[in-house]
This record gives C-alpha cells, sequence and structure tokens, in this order.
C-alpha cells in the first residue's frame, strides 16, 4: 500500500510529460548533474526517475555528473587540503588520483546503478574511454585574495580539447543513456580534472543538445538581494561575473552556458536539482524553471 502514492506520481508525470515530450522527440538533452544536487537516497531515485522517462519519450539524455563535496570529504579524510581558484579545485598530483576515483569510480558507479535500478539502460563512462574527451591543462589562472591578485598554477585541471562525438553517436545509437564522469587524459597522456560544468558544456556544444540543463543546489542565478533572475542575455551574465553577483562554482557554471549557446546548443537553463523532478519540470512548461539563459 505504501507503494501506491509513488505510482501515482509517476503516472501523472507520465500523462502530463508526454505531449511535451514530442518537441525533444530523438533530440539529445545533456543534463548536468552537480555534487550539491545529489542530495538524499530519494532525490538520486527521484533523478534516475527523470532519466528513465526522458529515454521511455524517446529523448536521447546524456549525463554529466559532478561530485565537486564528495571529492572534498574524501581528500578530508585523507588529510588533504582543498584548495580553490576561480571555482576550480586546485589539483596537485594526489589530489587528482582522489578525484579519479571518488567521479569516475564511486559517484559514476552510484548513478548508473540507480538508473537501471529504475528500469534504465545506464552505461558509466569518463572521458578517457575510447579517447571521448581529450583535456589540455588549463593556463595560470588570475585569482583574488584580500584584495591581493595572484597567479595560480591550478595543476592537473583541464579544459575539453577535443570530443570525440562517433564514441557518443555509437553508445546513442544502441540506445544507451552514457553517465559521465568529467576525467579526461591529455595529449600528454596525463589525468586531467575536468570541472563538470565545462565538461557538460562541451559535450552539449558537440553533440549539438536541443538543451544543456545545468542542475545545482540554488534556484539558478540569484541577484545581490538573493532573488532569482528568470532570464538573462550573455551580455548580462558577464556583467554580473564583473560586479561580483556571481562568484564561485556560478562562475564556470555560466561561462559553461555562453559557451554552449556560442557552439549551436538551443537553450540553457541553470535549476534548482533539488527540486523533486526538475528534469521533468523543466522540460513540461513553456516558461520553465531556474534561469535561463540566452543569446
Ligand atoms: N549569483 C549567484 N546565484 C546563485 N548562486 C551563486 C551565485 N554566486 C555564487 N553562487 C554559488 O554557486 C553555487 C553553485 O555552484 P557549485 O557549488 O559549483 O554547484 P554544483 O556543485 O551544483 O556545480 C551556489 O550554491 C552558490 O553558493
Ligand atoms: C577542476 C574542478 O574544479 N573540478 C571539479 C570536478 C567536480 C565538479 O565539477 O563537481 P560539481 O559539479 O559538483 O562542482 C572538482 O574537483 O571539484
Amino acid at each position: 500500500m505504501t507503494e501506491l502514492p509513488d505510482v501515482f506520481t509517476q503516472a501523472e508525470i507520465l500523462v502530463q510529460a508526454l505531449p511535451h515530450m514530442q518537441r525533444y522527440d530523438q533530440e539529445i538533452i545533456v543534463i548536468k548533474y552537480g555534487g550539491h544536487a545529489m542530495g538524499d537516497p530519494e532525490a538520486a531515485q527521484d533523478f534516475a526517475q527523470d532519466v528513465v522517462l526522458l529515454e521511455q519519450a524517446g529523448v536521447k539524455p546524456i549525463v554529466v555528473h559532478g561530485g565537486g563535496p564528495q571529492i572534498g570529504r574524501m581528500l578530508d579524510k585523507l588529510g588533504i587540503k582543498s584548495e580553490f581558484a576561480n571555482g576550480l579545485r586546485i589539483t596537485d598530483k594526489a589530489t587528482v588520483e582522489v578525484v579519479e576515483m571518488v567521479l569516475a569510480g564511486s559517484i559514476n558507479k552510484q548513478i548508473v546503478g540507480t538508473i537501471s535500478a529504475e528500469g534504465g539502460k545506464a552505461i558509466g563512462l569518463c572521458g578517457k574511454d575510447a579517447n571521448m574527451v581529450i583535456a589540455r591543462k588549463v593556463g595560470r589562472t588570475t585569482a583574488t585574495d584580500s584584495n591581493i591578485e595572484k597567479h595560480v598554477d591550478l595543476g592537473f585541471v583541464g579544459e575539453p580539447e577535443r570530443v570525440n562525438r562517433a564514441v557518443l553517436d555509437a553508445v546513442l545509437a544502441a540506445e544507451l543513456t552514457p553517465v559521465l564522469a568529467p576525467v579526461a587524459n591529455g595529449a600528454d597522456g596525463a589525468t586531467y580534472n575536468v570541472n563538470a560544468d565545462t565538461f557538460a558544456g562541451a559535450i552539449a556544444g558537440a553533440m549539438r543538445a536541443k538543451r544543456l540543463l545545468l542542475l545545482t543546489d540554488v534556484p539558478g542565478v540569484l541577484d545581490k538581494d538573493k532573488k532569482l533572475m528568470p532570464e538573462l542575455t550573455v551580455d548580462q551574465c558577464r556583467a554580473l561575473i564583473a560586479d561580483g553577483t556571481i562568484t564561485g562554482g556560478m562562475i564556470p557554471k555560466v561561462e559553461t552556458c555562453i559557451y554552449a549557446l556560442e557552439q549551436g546548443v538551443e537553450g540553457v537553463v541553470i535549476l534548482d536539482g533539488k527540486q523533486p523532478h526538475a528534469c521533468l519540470l523543466e522540460l513540461l512548461t513553456d516558461h520553465g524553471a531556474g534561469t535561463l539563459i540566452r543569446k
């Protein structure tokens, strides 16, 4: 009996979703599932149900996941300090090993397991698999600390230099849902830690995705009074970064949106992944949820 409300909820979602889903029939939707958006097991199951419903409705979802907080907790346990510059983790050799273990090992398999348990057909990969993504080292970045500008070498932090879309095309043609961890090889053979937003943007751009959804733990981009901004242009985003309204992890997120739009992705949305069935809610309504960023 306790199962009944869940069954009804799922059926209701399906009934509402299907007409809207026709818009996305056979279209690629890249969903970036941030570490902060991954809540409790119930929320994870909720997310997996959305992915399965999208699969069943003929949409081609590609999941790119993060795991920043989870990496932080593991580094803590191992007594390794976490340091960031402009929202990117400064990644030395010991850190990149932990990053790969947590992202490509633990989190990737957790998400694949939950989607599979919900009846989906997920396959877990990272950028290294079949050289799907080749990364290049991110150059030095300028970070401001107590009003002093410093040049910081980020270590093994990479950005996608090349995406081999044939690998993803083959996976999608086999009707499997790729679940991607943002770790990649460089041309130098080293392992690089790629920010998950940046990775998702590169995948969405290379695949000419219809939509890129960035799921995080805030309702979208917030103004100085913490109010949601439902729509922003690229120029407005740049101004909000320059005046310090957008900071930390929101910087690579918004930069990803701008990049993806420039690559021909039709719509990019930053939304609260903790909201139950966030993906379906976004795709179901014309106005959507969160912050829609357009050119
Ligand atoms: N203007 C802003 N609007 C919303 N969030 C912001 C803003 N500026 C900074 N942030 C921060 O960005 C965070 C989201 O980025 P991040 O922590 O990297 O999330 P995720 O792990 O989901 O990728 C928010 O939790 C918030 O603390
Ligand atoms: C270079 C860099 O910062 N990489 C990120 C990769 C994980 C990530 O991006 O996770 P979220 O999406 O949960 O923030 C990190 O090490 O935390």
